[in-house]
């Protein structure tokens, strides 16, 4: 058995932190030195970047172009025409250096070819903030999308640019965040913190300034601060992020350029699975997705798990990028208990409308321990999920006859390919279920029948020992 308290531990963080934990992301974009190359840019690479700007006191205009040394006399130039930034207190814009040491420029003064719906950025945000914020966002009636508005460009300079502890103030009702683009120049220091509700990220972007893009996306209500720039200028582009109605369906992006490791779970799951008293013996994880997603339509393998959102996306890419294998499979939404007896299945028993729910999860396990309790040395008794092999479309099967339990395992076996796992330790409640087999019977009583499933992630965690060697 795995450790109970780790598990219980990473059981509320996903029930209860995990979608509300989605508050912030980020990744990098690397900079494509080969100015041949044809396409312009990636989800992953850019050309280098061109900054433009004119200098607020004489409308000089210059360019700088990225990645840049930071030593170069046009960073200077910059940071020279940069004006001193203000921000927000009370319904007053201060300048107050002790709080923020920064310079600006306004969206009148510069430009750059730089444009964050290039790279896939703003749908990755899309994926991971919107779900969590609730009918605002995910009336399926409305198709949301999230749009980008430039608004400053910002240099905190060595040796004391910083910006302590704020929540922007958003500037129409249809801002839900920020994002904050960090322009490749060598810089130390300079950590953007985020809170939100207990937690806080860290995106230390010193070591990869020299050469990457780096960004980060917030919700407006988060509380963050910036770190002391030490050394060099740390040049950002940072964008209001509005809500905004659209016509026509949302695009779905195969692009996922999140860094998983900037998702809030990160460091609980790592540092979990790297206990040896978490599931030593290897086993399942399993996770009921939180979202709908019609998994039983026809298009569902190609939907998922590209499509995944809020918590389930966090889930799937921090375990993938752990290296375990992830997958997504419909599961049945009753048990079975198997009976053998001498090698040979002899019953089986539908353990009907199990309460999925994490409520019911520990009535769940006495009633395992119940079935497993009822020990007889000749017949083994097992419980195991069915889970099918890979997503596809709802099955419509026609059997001669399903009456007993035994009769409609073998019609589901013979009709809904699936494997029966047992021991799958579920983290989170089923919540959405689709029908994923439909049924006629012609015994003495012709019949109808049904049967649902539930999306759900499973992660195959492997024993210590291997785990210890990858
Ligand atoms: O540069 C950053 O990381 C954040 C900037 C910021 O917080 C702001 O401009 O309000
Ligand atoms: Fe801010």
């Amino acid at each position: 058995m795995p450790n109970q308290s780790t598990f219980s531990q990473l059981q509320i963080l996903i029930e209860k932190e995990c979608s509300k934990a989605s508050f912030a992301c980020g990744g990098s974009i690397t900079i494509k030195e080969d100015s041949t190359a044809k396409t312009k840019a990636t989800a992953q690479s850019s050309v280098p970047i061109n900054l433009f700007w004119a200098s607020p006191k004489d409308e000089e205009i210059h360019r700088l172009t990225f990645p840049a040394q930071s030593t170069e006399s046009s960073v200077s130039q910059l940071a020279n025409d940069c004006t001193v930034a203000s921000f927000g207190r009370g319904d007053q814009d201060v300048v107050d250096t002790d709080y923020r040491r920064a310079g600006k420029l306004d969206t009148t003064h510069f430009a750059s070819n730089f444009h964050p719906t290039e790279f896939g950025i703003l749908e990755n945000i899309e994926q991971i903030l919107l779900p969590a914020m609730g009918d605002k966002a995910n009336d399926e009636s409305h198709s949301r999308k999230l749009i980008a508005d430039l608004y400053k460009l910002n240099v905190y300079s060595e040796p004391s640019g910083h910006f302590c502890n704020h929540v922007d103030t958003p500037r129409d009702t249809t801002q839900i965040g920020s994002l904050v683009v960090c322009l490749p120049s060598k810089f130390e220091g300079g950590n953007l913190l985020v809170r939100h509700g207990g937690q806080e990220i860290n995106f230390d972007w010193s070591s990869k300034s020299a050469s990457t893009v780096q960004w980060a996306a917030f919700y407006s209500d988060c509380e963050h601060e910036i770190k002391t720039v030490t050394k060099g200028h740390r040049i950002t582009l940072t964008y209001n992020l509005h809500l905004v109605d659209m016509m026509g369906g949302a695009i779905l992006s195969p692009r996922r350029i999140v860094d998983p490791d900037t998702l809030p779970p990160y460091k609980l799951i790592k540092s979990m699975v790297g206990k040896k008293d978490f599931m030593t013996e290897g086993g399942i994880l399993g996770f009921f997705c939180s979202h709908a997603y019609a998994h039983t339509s026809g298009d569902a393998a190609r939907r998922l798990p590209k499509n995944l959102k809020g918590a389930d996306i966090i889930i799937y890419s921090i375990f993938q990028s752990l290296r375990y294998e992830v997958s997504i499979r419909p599961v049945l939404d009753e048990q079975v208990e198997f009976t053998y007896y001498k090698g040979r299945l002899v019953d089986a028993q539908m353990v009907s409308n199990m309460p999925r729910d994490m409520s019911g999860a520990n009535g769940n396990r006495k009633r395992w321990e119940n079935l497993r309790g009822r020990k007889s040395t000749k017949r083994q008794q097992r419980i195991a999920d069915l889970v099918g092999t890979e997503l596809h479309k709802e099955i419509v099967a026609s059997a001669s006859q399903v009456e007993t339990d035994l009769e409609e395992l073998l019609m589901i076996e013979e009709d809904w390919p699936n494997e029966p796992i047992e021991d799958i330790h579920w983290l989170t409640s089923a919540k959405h279920y689709d029908t994923a087999l439909t049924y006629t019977a012609y015994g003495n009583e012709p019949s109808v029948g049904y049967k649902y499933s539930y999306a759900a992630i499973l992660v195959t965690i492997p024993a210590w020992e291997k785990r210890q060697r990858q």
